[in-house]
């Protein structure tokens, strides 16, 4: 497994800056309130030391309207800005990380098929859920928290040496304790992070595979394996977890002691200036206060490095899955494989699958223009991994997929559809009307024209018997459509779309059945008058192909039409006779002969 690339910190920093720059407006009303509200919250202290003032200097009671009055005008500030500042927060940060979890699909769209399936859907679902998620929490909660934070920090230190600049120093002592403590924090905590990721990544890969293959599970009694595999991962995962904990607990501990050293140092400087009545008991005490409030905020600052320095992982590997897709050729500006004498053709491919399971050797298949091209073999001969290399959809290793001469897996993504359609064995329904599905093909098509489709590929006779027709939903939660009627929508919707060449590999009902049949007649009407590559799961489906490719073991055996390879009594006739034979040939399962 390869996981999907992560960005370089510099191409963090630098999307983060620009996300900053252009909503200047939004980044200079959060830092205003935020500031507003770090500056009221030194109001208790100077209030609380104006009282401790007016008790030793036995002053009337008059002495408690302004610290009263200081107290109350700073809470109503302190909860305004504090409140203002987390709405402009997310007004500014929310947008642009939507934005970016649609970037990352988007461009996950875009990766060819191979690099994803070498990646693992479970690093995909990681990235678009955990990371979004903390990039999300840390943007909107620790970018707060650290402005907020580190204007307390700036303002009490200056409040401080106010009071007498022996304070604000001997507050200062605690600082290299700190930056001890976070040097040794970023240091150990940054591979434990990363770690902790990558081990979400792996059990969400062993959650989706189980669940993805539960029927195939259960049939073969796998639980046990699935389960000790979702467990192995599990664990590895709670171990990184702990060990983010442990050092979590430690950074603490260890910012306590740094707290003691400051505070110390404070309560031994105010009684040797008040000893030597160089300030009062209030200033002495306010002085306290405000190392003592500085707690909350200095820590606040360096556990949002810690967050900070988690989000910016996570962000590098969105970051990264958006730069990774090849550049697309523009869909405007090429004609390359355009034109009525165009030919699909893969040329010498070879395709070896990640893990290193090769599967196509060598093939060459040509698909002029307007010409029907069914390729057959034994199951596990390479014919839907042809199919895919052919549209696009996989990069071959060596040789090339092309059509005219542009690479087929370098077609634009508005061109693709219309160049070359696939329909592949795993049809997907999405949630919304039959329409709607129709619709993917066509976004603006009419009606009359969703009608039409459907009409000349059959499936008019099913869709009208639907609760609404056209209009009912299905999919997740809707009606549900059978495996047979998912294809032949598929093939509805290929119909609409009008490409130029088609790859079929879907057909699965058994031969002589209606739905068979259904399925035949609409795969007829989508392959005419267009360049077709049709994989043949049943042999009768070949037939009348003009060219029949036959496969073994990733290679080209023959080819020939269907009268040229009996004649030629070699593999294509072996596995015909199979076929035929079979007391119910649809259902026979070819194999190597
Ligand atoms: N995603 C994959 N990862 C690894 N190996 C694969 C993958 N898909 C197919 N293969 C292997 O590649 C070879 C060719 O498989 P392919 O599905 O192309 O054959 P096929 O002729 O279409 O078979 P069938 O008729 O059963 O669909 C087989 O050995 C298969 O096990």
């Amino acid at each position: 497994m390869t996981p999907l690339p992560v960005a370089s910190p510099r191409v963090v920093v630098r999307y983060a800056w620009q996300v900053l720059r252009r909503r200047r407006a939004l980044t200079l009303g959060v830092a205003a309130t935020t500031a507003a509200a770090s500056v009221a919250g030194l109001g208790g202290p100077v209030a609380v030391g104006w009282i401790v003032a007016a008790v030793t200097t036995h002053a009337g009671a008059e002495a408690l309207i302004a610290p009263l009055g200081l107290l109350l005008g700073c809470a109503v500030v302190g909860a305004a800005g504090t409140r203002a500042s987390g709405v402009l927060l997310a007004a500014l940060v929310l947008p642009p990380v939507g934005g970016l979890r649609e970037d990352v699909i988007d461009a996950a769209l875009r990766l060819p098929l191979d690099r994803l399936e070498d990646a693992g859907a479970g690093d995909l679902v990681a990235r678009t859920t955990g990371d979004v998620e903390q990039v999300t929490d840390a943007a909107t909660g620790a970018l707060g928290a650290f402005l907020s934070a580190a204007v307390t920090i700036a303002v009490t230190l200056i409040g401080l040496g106010s009071l007498d600049w022996r304070f604000a120093l001997a507050g200062l002592l605690a600082v290299p304790v700190q930056a001890w403590t976070l040097r040794w924090y970023l240091r150990t905590a940054r591979p434990i992070y990363a770690a902790a990721r990558a081990a979400e990544g792996v059990r969400a890969a062993a959650l989706i595979e189980a669940f993805g293959a539960l029927p195939v599970i259960r049939a073969l009694r796998l639980g046990g394996r699935a389960l000790g595999r979702i467990t192995q991962s599990s664990t590895a995962a709670v171990d990184v977890e702990l060990a983010a904990t442990r050092a979590a607990t430690r950074f603490y501990g260890r910012l306590n002691v740094a707290e003691f050293v400051g505070l110390g140092s404070i309560l031994f400087v105010g009684y040797v200036l008040v000893r030597d009545h160089v300030v009062g008991l209030g200033a002495a005490t306010t002085a306290a206060l405000f190392f003592a409030g500085l707690f909350g905020p200095i820590n606040t600052v360096l556990a949002v490095v810690d967050q900070l320095q988690q989000a910016a992982a996570g962000l590098a590997r969105l970051l990264g899955v958006v730069a990774a897709p090849e550049p697309e050729p523009d869909d405007g500006a090429t004609d390359e494989g355009a034109g009525a004498g165009v030919v699909l053709a893969a040329e010498q491919v070879s395709f070896c699958y990640p893990g290193g399971s090769a599967a196509l050797h060598g093939v060459t298949v040509r698909i002029p223009a307007g010409r029907r091209v069914a390729v057959v073999g034994a199951t596990g001969s390479g014919k839907s991994t042809l199919a895919t290399v052919v549209a696009g959809l996989r990069a071959p290793d060596e040789g090339s997929a092309r059509i005219g001469a542009l690479p087929t897996v370098r077609l634009g993504r508005a061109r693709r559809g219309r160049t070359v359609a696939v329909v592949s064995q795993e049809v997907h329904v999405f949630t919304g009307t039959v329409a709607d599905n129709l619709r993917l093909a066509d976004p603006g098509a009419r009606r009359e024209a969703l009608r039409a489709s459907l009409r000349a590929t059959g499936a008019d006779a099913w869709v009208d018997r639907l609760p609404r027709g056209l209009e009912t939903v299905i999919g997740a939660g809707g009606h549900v459509l059978s495996r047979q009627e998912a294809q032949h929508l598929a093939l509805a919707r290929v119909f609409l779309l009008d490409p130029q060449f088609v790859v079929l590999d879907e057909a699965t009902a058994e031969t002589g059945s209606d739905d068979a049949r259904a399925l035949d007649a609409a795969a007829a009407a989508v392959v005419r008058g267009r360049g077709a590559l049709i994989v043949a799961h049943r042999l009768d489906q070949a037939r009348a192909a003009d060219e029949i490719v036959v496969m073994a073991s990733g290679r080209v055996v023959e080819k020939g039409d269907h009268a040229q390879l009996l004649a030629a009594d070699g593999a294509y006739r072996r596995l015909w006779s199979a076929w035929a034979d079979a007391p119910a040939p649809g259902k026979v399962t070819l194999t190597e002969p």
